[in-house]
């Protein structure tokens, strides 16, 4: 009885079948009365708490635990779900905002989820047991001098007051005690604007304090947040925590602040250099005309600086000048050709200039940099500052640099992140919002785009005008410049300078998910990786034309599975251009969302559905399947049972019926895929199989939809559906707690029979096709504590994902191989060939 995988839509060869990442399901929290008070009952612990607003509503709050419990749980039953915290970072140049949002989402607590957790020990009487808030990070910037748009922005999202669901907003609470945490200079300089405007106070944070803070908080929380990029090519550095520091933090900013970074909340502001961004961006404004600082650095990409540049050659007449190690073409001189020449600024190329100007400024803080790396004995330099601004040749000059005045001794690395550090750490200030105990397992980074619109009625129409404007990106040549020997010429070639709209897709919103964890069964979850596959730029290709073939009838599912209205057919349209302009972004540049794999590509998909509200595109057609598939499941049931045993999985049923037939596995955690055939005739009956051995049967089902798989809301009804054909099954429900309501008034027939061992239902944590094992549900990983058997099943969980992972216990591995390349690639086949892995622990 292998996995029958019939009642997946996607049956063609050149279609993706499943796949996606670990992603999070929304949090779900209860709402619970939401007041404004924050008076401090007597009685209860008291908690340190900014005096700042937005607040948390402290109430009530409790620690949960016992006081010696290191980061004891913090229940604040009176929180309302909707509250934002705002921090900004004003600068010279840019005004940088960090603000939260809480999920909008308010779920129950079924009674599936409530006997599963119950049984499982996770039953906390229906409280909130999470230390932090679940809820996502956005990031935005705006230019200083354009500080009204900014102000704008804040007042027409109500963030300043908690967002427009904040208990404060609904009340009408006035703003003038409101305090938001702020840092750069522009904290001190634009308070009184701050409090005229929107009536709030800036509370000011140090600025070197913030930029170390978040420095360190994104090199430990985000996964993939440094890299180097050397020669064009970037590269992610999973930083190891224990080996951290010391380093130096080098912000390019408007200026530069040079910071040797100890500790957290340890370091000392070493050195700085007035030579920064602003002075590429100021004198490139002067001598260019150029109106904005992406067109100065669009137009360095087509410069050559020799033309302005004194080279060694120039000086020594074409030749090297090697005794001391430099080539004729290299940079003796930045813009010192202008000094011979009697030529006018109008005279040289503006292309040229920008270039002059960027190589010049770039190894300048590349070498400061390394000189103070030098100074204290530090190998790591950490780059942030918007002068980077993602991009690649800057960063490839600042690195040659480094490489090469160190050779090769110390190392520049990069930062995504890279403008908004300072900005989340005045973030990080907000004395409790448990932001340090984050663990990299609860972050989930996701690319929305159009996000920024949702507040607007006709932010629709602003997207399909963006959408265009962003997959149609200005090409970019490789620059032909000079400076071989002492510095080589950078060599980032096809690289494509994206408008500041979409600049924002390199960074997405982090969505925090504190019900995540690590999946206790992995055999080691630090070189455990999902993906099967690598997507290099050839895969990617690949997987781009399939995504891009299946999305008109993709937008034709989801906007039917709306009731095919305006609305719909306009979010199907603005969706279409979301996901085809993140396919592109990503054509371009595989790497730009950080490390990328299928199951993340697969998983963008669905979450850009979701940004679009559409809940659930396949909802007909898994119910169809379904009920098609339970009216033949009986049928099915009597064969199987006029059968000898289960058809061979060979190693598996050596295991369950020779070598062990008298020690059942305890519990079996079955990761199910689609709904239709796939669940009901293949799961579901080698559920049956697993529970007739007496093995307790978990269903694993994904927490929001995905494709048509199969969600651990709907599988229930399913279970309950099935159950009124096989008593083994209604039983083992019944045991499980998964039926009581939907079996009520169904008469019991099977009251003589012994208790059965339980079926029970967890939601994975997931709304993607596949599975990334670093972040589950904690309602998965308190199942996987006692099961000694792991089921995966579909191409999505066991193929694309996790066909090289190790389990701590036996694990099968069930796929039919819905793609040809793919099976040719993995294993020398043929499409719908059909794979069983089994994988005994030995
Ligand atoms: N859209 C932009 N407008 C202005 N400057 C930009 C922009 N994008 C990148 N930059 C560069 O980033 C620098 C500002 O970096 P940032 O880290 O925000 O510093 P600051 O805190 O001084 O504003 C500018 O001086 C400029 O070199
Ligand atoms: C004064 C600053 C800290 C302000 O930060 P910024 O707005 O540039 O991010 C920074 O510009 C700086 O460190 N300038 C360099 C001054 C020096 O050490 O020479
Ligand atoms: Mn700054």
């Amino acid at each position: 009885m292998a996995a029958n995988n019939s009642g997946d839509p996607i049956q063609q060869q050149e279609e993706p079948g499943e796949g996606g990442g670990g992603g999070g399901p929304g949090v779900k929290h209860k709402a619970e009365g939401a007041t404004s008070s924050a008076a401090q009952p007597s009685g209860t612990t008291m908690l340190p708490r900014s005096s700042s607003r937005p607040q948390l509503d402290l109430s009530g709050a409790a620690i949960h635990g016992t006081l010696e419990d290191r980061n004891p749980t913090i229940l604040l039953p009176n929180q309302s779900d909707d509250i934002s915290h705002l921090a900004l970072d004003i600068g010279g140049s840019l005004i940088k905002l960090v603000y939260f949002s809480r999920h909008a989402e308010h779920s129950t607590e079924d009674k599936r989820k409530v006997s599963t957790k119950r049984r499982l020990g996770l039953f906390n009487g229906g409280r909130r047991s999470y230390p932090i808030l679940g809820g996502r990070l956005h990031f935005v910037k705006f230019e200083t001098g354009k500080l009204n748009e900014c102000l704008d922005f804040i007042s027409s999202k109500q963030l300043h007051r908690g967002g427009v669901d904040s208990p404060s907003w609904r009340s009408g609470a006035q703003p003038d005690d409101i305090v938001i945490k702020a840092t750069g200079g522009g904290a001190y300089k634009y308070a009184d604007l701050f409090k005229e405007r929107l009536g709030v106070s800036l509370e000011k944070e140090d600025e070197m304090d913030c930029l170390v803070a978040g420095a360190n908080f994104l090199l430990k929380a985000i996964r993939h947040e440094a890299f180097t990029h050397m020669d064009g090519q970037k590269e992610y550095v999973q930083i190891d925590q224990n080996d951290l520091f010391p380093f130096l933090l080098v912000n390019v900013g408007s200026g530069v602040s040079i910071i040797k970074v100890d500790g957290h909340g340890k370091f000392q502001r070493v050195s700085g250099t007035n030579v920064g961004g602003g002075t590429y961006w100021g004198l490139g404004r002067l001598m260019t005309q150029c109106k904005s600082f992406d067109e100065l650095l669009e137009l360095s990409q087509r410069g050559d600086n020799s033309t302005i540049d004194m080279l060694v050659g120039d000086i020594y007449g074409g030749l090297d000048y090697s005794k001391i190690g430099l080539s004729a073409s290299t940079i003796a001189s930045s813009f010192g050709k202008t000094i011979s020449d009697n030529k006018e600024l109008s005279d040289y190329r503006p292309e040229d200039i920008s270039l002059s100007l960027l190589r010049m400024i770039s190894y300048n803080i590349g070498q400061i940099s390394y000189l103070n790396a030098l100074r204290y004995g530090l190998k790591r330099i950490f780059f942030g500052g918007f002068f980077i601004r993602g991009h690649a040749y800057t960063m490839d000059t600042i690195s040659f640099a480094v490489n090469f005045w160190s050779k090769g001794e110390a190392q520049a690395m990069f930062l995504r992140h890279e403008g908004f550090l300072g900005a989340l750490g005045a973030f990080m200030s907000y004395e409790k919002h448990g932001l340090d105990d984050l663990r990299i397992h609860h972050l989930v980074e996701r690319f929305p785009m159009g996000a920024p619109y949702l507040v607007q009625i006709s932010w629709m129409e602003k997207f399909v005008q963006k959408g265009t404007q962003i997959t149609a990106p200005v090409p970019m040549g490789a620059p032909a410049t000079t400076g071989m020997g002492g510095f080589e010429r950078p060599t980032s070639k096809g690289e494509i300078l994206r408008s500041d709209a979409s600049a924002a897709l390199n960074v997405g919103v982090l969505h925090l998910v504190p019900t995540l964890d690590v999946f206790p069964l992995l055999e080691d979850p630090k070189t455990y990786e999902p993906n099967t596959i690598e997507l290099d730029q050839d895969e990617f290709k690949y997987w781009f034309k399939i995504l891009s073939d299946h999305s008109p009838d993709l937008v034709d599912k989801a906007v039917a599975s709306e009731g095919g209205t305006d609305d719909a057919k306009r979010r199907g349209d603005a969706f279409a251009h979301a996901f085809s302009a993140h396919l592109a972004r990503l054509m371009e540049e595989p790497a730009a969302y950080g490390k990328f794999g299928l199951a993340n590509l697969l998983e963008l998909r669905e979450e850009c559905l979701r940004e679009f509200q559409f809940v659930d595109a396949y909802i007909s057609i898994k119910q169809r399947e379904n009920e098609a598939s339970l009216a033949v499941l009986p049928d099915l049931l009597m064969e199987l049972d006029s059968m000898n045993e289960i058809d061979d999985f060979d190693g598996f049923k050596k295991r369950m019926l020779t070598d062990k037939k008298d020690q059942p596995y305890k519990r079996a955690l079955l990761f199910v895929d689609n709904s239709g055939a796939d669940v009901v005739l293949g799961m579901l009956p080698l559920a049956r199989e697993l529970l007739r051995h007496g093995t307790e049967v978990v269903l694993v089902a994904n927490s929001l939809p995905a494709l048509n798989d199969v969600t651990a809301n709907e599988l229930p009804e399913i279970v309950a559906e099935a159950s009124k054909h096989c008593g083994i099954l209604r039983k083992a429900a019944e045991a499980g707690g998964l039926i009581v309501d939907a079996m009520a008034g169904i008469q019991d027939d099977l009251k003589d029979e012994p208790a059965s061992v339980p079926l029970m239902v967890v939601e994975n944590g997931c709304g993607s096709p596949c599975i990334d094992f670093r972040q589950v549900s904690s309602e998965l990983a308190a199942a996987a504590k006692d099961a000694d058997l792991l089921i995966l099943e579909g191409m999505g969980r066991s193929l694309h994902t996790n066909l090289n992972a190790r389990f701590k216990c036996d694990t099968l591995k069930l796929a039919m191989v819905k793609n040809q390349r793919l099976a040719e690639k993995l294993f020398n086949g043929n499409i719908y060939d059909c794979i069983c892995k089994f994988e005994p622990v030995s």
